[in-house]
């Protein structure tokens, strides 16, 4: 299910571990006195509470590996077949090959078990396939006659246990081939698989269980990624104060409407509108052409470069609608210099394509580029930055390599710091991919750091409050304008009041 944005508890786990601090974890409980056994009981067993929830009783057919994720499926196995459901086990091992708390469930299941052989089973009646083959101990593809069997059982709904099977919980990334399930159903936290791209999509609907690992069981090693949320920031937020004036709410500078685009300002002035309601104290359009008249954004037709002289300017931003050029990489090189903080997204980031190590040296404050995935490629192409790798290792590399904060765009929205952490938006509506929606979110960003918020905190709120406009103006109809004029509602409500 589609978690809500606005309204997830307080008390949401945002880490997300990796198989392998989960397996710290795991082992870590086990010496505190938890009983694998019966944690492999409530994960089984919670899997089968949330299948009869879902669906009404039918066939089902339960695959079971050969680790503890297999273990958790013959608990699901013996619970949906007490609660009445037909249930068919089929174990990929032989029942000899099963050790430790997986052989004393298995040892538990009283009805026939079918061992798997050749191409695998048949499908008969089957109306829902669970399945418990691998989860974290995944470490290589899954066998070819499983990937194939897999594969063709995709008319069926598919409940999958911790992971769909082949899927790298640490990246979103799958061993070679994971099946597409409707539902997965993972234990304690999430792990990043589950929420970054292709991950995301195969999961389906997610489910969180708690197994009663307490919370002070924590891997040895620091928790990298995090899914984003107001507790992350919303401490660096401030509504504005007494003794404020314009200038002490800082002065963003946008630079816009620039010949190479056509004279195109609108997405600039976009941009001006979210900096503005997000509380800069001062905005001003920097173009050469004339633009008609803004109420309450200045425009400006004096050089870029006087601009970037001003001495109170708390921000710069450049791309929306400048114009792929080297005169856009010039005035980007230009704001830069000035080590105020810098926001740059679309045009100015691909002013930079195959010399993105010009702009990395150039850089001399506080900075956060806001890619697409064609946009990021076109940047870090030629550089130290792996791109054969997944979504969240590129993210990483690509801010450790940078010096900078990457807020790598996408329906798995990534923001990524030069420290190692990364921030995920799980939750952005479909409709904010639209004409209009980056330079939106970019003024957002721009805003608050203007407003003298850090780079990582005014990504991931940006990001927040961008997504969370979204869903506020609803899945159909939405226009890039309309995000901006909900964003005092979601500030008013999730923001300052948690301050006062
Ligand atoms: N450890 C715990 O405390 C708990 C673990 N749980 C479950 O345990 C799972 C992790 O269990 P495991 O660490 O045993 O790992 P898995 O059950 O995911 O798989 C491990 C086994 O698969 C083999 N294997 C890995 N890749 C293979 C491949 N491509 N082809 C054939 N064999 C392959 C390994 O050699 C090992 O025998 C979690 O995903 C979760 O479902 C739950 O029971 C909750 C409690
Ligand atoms: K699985």
């Amino acid at each position: 299910m589609a978690l809500d944005l606005l309204t997830v508890a307080p008390d949401y786990p945002l880490d997300l571990l990796t198989p392998a601090q989960m397996g710290a974890v795991d082992a870590q409980a086990a010496l505190a006195g938890l009983v694998v056994f019966d944690l492999m009981d409530r994960a089984g067993t919670e899997v089968a509470e949330v299948v009869q929830t879902r669906w009404t009783p039918r066939p089902v057919l339960v695959l079971c590996g050969p680790g503890n994720n297999g273990g958790d499926g013959w608990v699901a196995a013996r619970r949906l077949r007490d609660a009445g459901w037909p249930v068919r086990l089929v174990s990929l091992v032989p029942l000899s090959a099963l050790t430790g708390a997986a052989a004393a469930h298995a040892a538990r299941w009283s009805a026939p078990v079918e061992v798997w052989e050749g191409a695998g089973p048949s499908l008969g009646e089957t109306a829902l396939i669970v399945d418990a083959l691998f989860g974290a101990g995944l470490t290589r593809p899954l066998p070819p006659a499983v990937r194939r069997w897999l594969a063709r059982t995709t008319a069926l709904p598919l409940v999958a246990v911790d992971v769909p099977s082949g899927l790298d919980g640490g990246t979103g990334v799958p061993l070679g081939w994971a099946p597409q399930a409707a539902l997965t159903v993972t234990f304690h936290r999430y792990k990043p698989g589950h929420f970054i791209m292709p991950g995301k999509s195969l999961c389906g609907d997610l489910h969180l269980i708690d197994i009663c690992i307490p919370a002070n069981i924590r891997p040895p090693d620091r928790i990298e990624t995090q899914l984003n949320h107001p507790r992350l920031w919303q401490t660096a937020l401030r509504p504005p104060r007494l003794a404020d004036h314009k200038f002490t709410r800082g002065w963003a500078m946008i630079r816009a409407g620039h010949p190479e685009s056509g004279g195109m300002a609108g997405a600039a002035i976009l941009s001006s509108r979210a900096a503005r309601r997000v509380g800069a104290g001062l905005v001003s359009l920097v173009t050469p052409a004339a633009l008609s008249d803004w109420p309450g954004t200045m425009v400006t037709t004096k050089p870029w470069a006087d601009a970037c002289a001003e001495k109170r300017a708390t921000g710069f931003l450049l791309g929306p609608g400048n114009g792929v050029s080297p005169a856009t990489a010039a005035a980007v090189l230009a704001a830069a210099a000035t080590g105020a903080p810098l926001v740059l997204d679309a045009d100015a980031l691909t002013s930079f394509a195959g010399d993105a190590d010009r702009l990395r040296r150039g850089l001399a404050g506080p900075c956060v580029l806001t890619p697409h995935e064609g946009e990021f490629a076109r940047l870090f192409a030629g550089t130290p930055v792996d791109l054969t790798q997944g979504r969240l290792s590129r993210a990483r590399q690509a801010a450790r390599w940078m010096g900078a904060t990457i807020v790598l765009k996408g329906p798995d929205t990534l923001i990524a710091h030069p420290d190692g952490r990364v921030i995920v938006q799980p939750w952005a509506p479909p409709a904010l991919a639209t004409a209009g929606s980056g330079d939106v979110l970019a003024g957002i960003i721009l805003g608050l750091m203007a407003l003298g918020i850090s780079a990582s905190d005014a990504a991931a709120a940006g990001v927040w409050l961008h997504a969370a406009a979204g869903q506020r103006a609803g899945a159909h109809g939405m226009i890039a304008e309309d995000l901006v004029d909900f964003l005092p509602e979601i500030l008013d409500k999730f923001i300052e009041k948690s301050l006062y």
